[in-house]
């Protein structure tokens, strides 16, 4: 037990847009689109982030971005660059993270099915966490934090063979018995379309100048005691993994289930919860864990070929046969 492997994913992360058409109570990332820090990150931009991090050996570019932003300066943005939809410039930006040798996993919020089927192609994996299946007040503003919304995109990722990523943020509202049926609708979704690679749990960080600002994040014992919850409700083929740099109690995390920790960037930061630095592999070795390097697909899809046709070639040149990096 103390010495099992801890996998994670050495990648760069690629904030493509601030602007998002939800407003999570929780969400110190977002901004409105007429603030003067609402972004869309320059193709430029993007090239150089995703250059440096080949460079420092990434093997994943995770793509996160605010939700479908449907505001006419979003539009205006985006042209400019030479785009109508954000779902075609990830596309590109994907493409152009495949020409450097990084495999993308894109997690940008509620898509409409052949949007998702696009991004399949350009991707090893994808993921959408489900948050809850509770309505909460954190999500109010949120339209597509809707959990039926969120399920239905969680299946229609399962339709189309992507290795997903999903979980659960806990601290946010939800009772006990919440959390318990969350992990419950990822496991029958799994049930079905056998798709769910990892299953992150996730503490909320409160962030000042956010409506949740000033809710105490969830306790130690009480995240120790849903990753117990969650290894005992999900199926043994499904990872559970734990932020490493949401925590000072990562040890305990991984004793109580977790088996993986995720992206670790050596180039960029959280921009999620960017006042959490990432461990750097060194800290994490001196912590005594015996670290495994996957690819941002887990082994079990390596396999069955379940990543999109452009990320082949990379794929078959960094996987070893038991789908690790070589
Ligand atoms: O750096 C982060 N990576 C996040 N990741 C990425 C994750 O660290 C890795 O990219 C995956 O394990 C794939 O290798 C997510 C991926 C998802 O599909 C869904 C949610 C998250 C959430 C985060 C996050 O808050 N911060
Ligand atoms: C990318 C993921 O980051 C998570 N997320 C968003 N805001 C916070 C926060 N304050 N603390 C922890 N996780 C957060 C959500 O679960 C989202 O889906
Ligand atoms: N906006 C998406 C979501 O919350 C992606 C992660 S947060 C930037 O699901
Ligand atoms: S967490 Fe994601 S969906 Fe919610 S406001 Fe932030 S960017 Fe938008």
């Amino acid at each position: 037990m103390a010495d099992k492997l801890v996998t994670y994913s050495k990648n760069v992360f690629i904030p493509v847009t601030n602007m998002c058409r939800n407003n999570c109570g929780y969400c110190g990332f977002r901004r409105d689109p007429g603030s003067p820090e609402a972004f869309i990150i320059r193709p430029e931009e993007a090239h150089e982030m995703l250059k440096k991090a080949a460079g420092q050996g990434c093997l994943e570019a995770l793509f996160t971005y605010g939700d479908s932003p449907s505001d006419k300066r979003f539009f205006e943005g985006l042209r400019k660059y030479g785009y109508e939809t954000l779902t075609d410039y990830v596309y590109d930006l994907c493409l152009d993270a495949i020409r450097l040798g990084l495999l993308p996993h894109t997690n940008g919020g509620v898509l409409p099915y052949d949007e998702l089927k696009k991004l399949k192609e350009v991707n090893a994996s994808m993921g959408l966490m489900l948050e809850t299946t509770a309505r909460l007040e954190a999500h109010r503003l949120s339209p597509a934090k809707d959990p039926e919304t969120r399920i239905k995109f969680i299946e229609d990722a399962g339709r189309l063979r992507i290795p997903f990523t999903t979980g659960i943020l806990v601290g946010i509202g939800e009772t006990w018995e919440d959390r318990r049926r969350s992990l419950e609708a990822i496991r029958d979704i799994h049930k079905r379309y056998d798709h769910i690679q990892e299953v992150i749990v996730q503490n909320f960080v409160p962030k000042p100048h956010t409506r949740m600002g000033n809710v105490k994040p969830p306790s130690v014992e009480d995240m120790i005691r849903v990753l117990r919850m969650a290894r005992e409700i999900l199926p043994e083929d499904v990872e559970l993994q734990a932020p490493p740099n949401l925590t000072s109690h990562l040890k305990e995390f991984l004793e109580a289930g977790a088996g993986d920790i995720g992206g670790i960037s050596p180039v960029t930061e959280d921009y999620i919860n960017p006042e959490c630095r990432w461990p750097t592999l060194d800290e994490l070795k001196a912590m005594g864990l015996k670290l495994r390097e996957r690819l941002p697909v887990y082994p079990k899809y390596v396999k069955r070929g379940w990543y999109g046709r452009q990320v082949e070639p990379i794929i078959k040149k960094c996987s070893d046969g038991d789908g690790y990096r070589v």
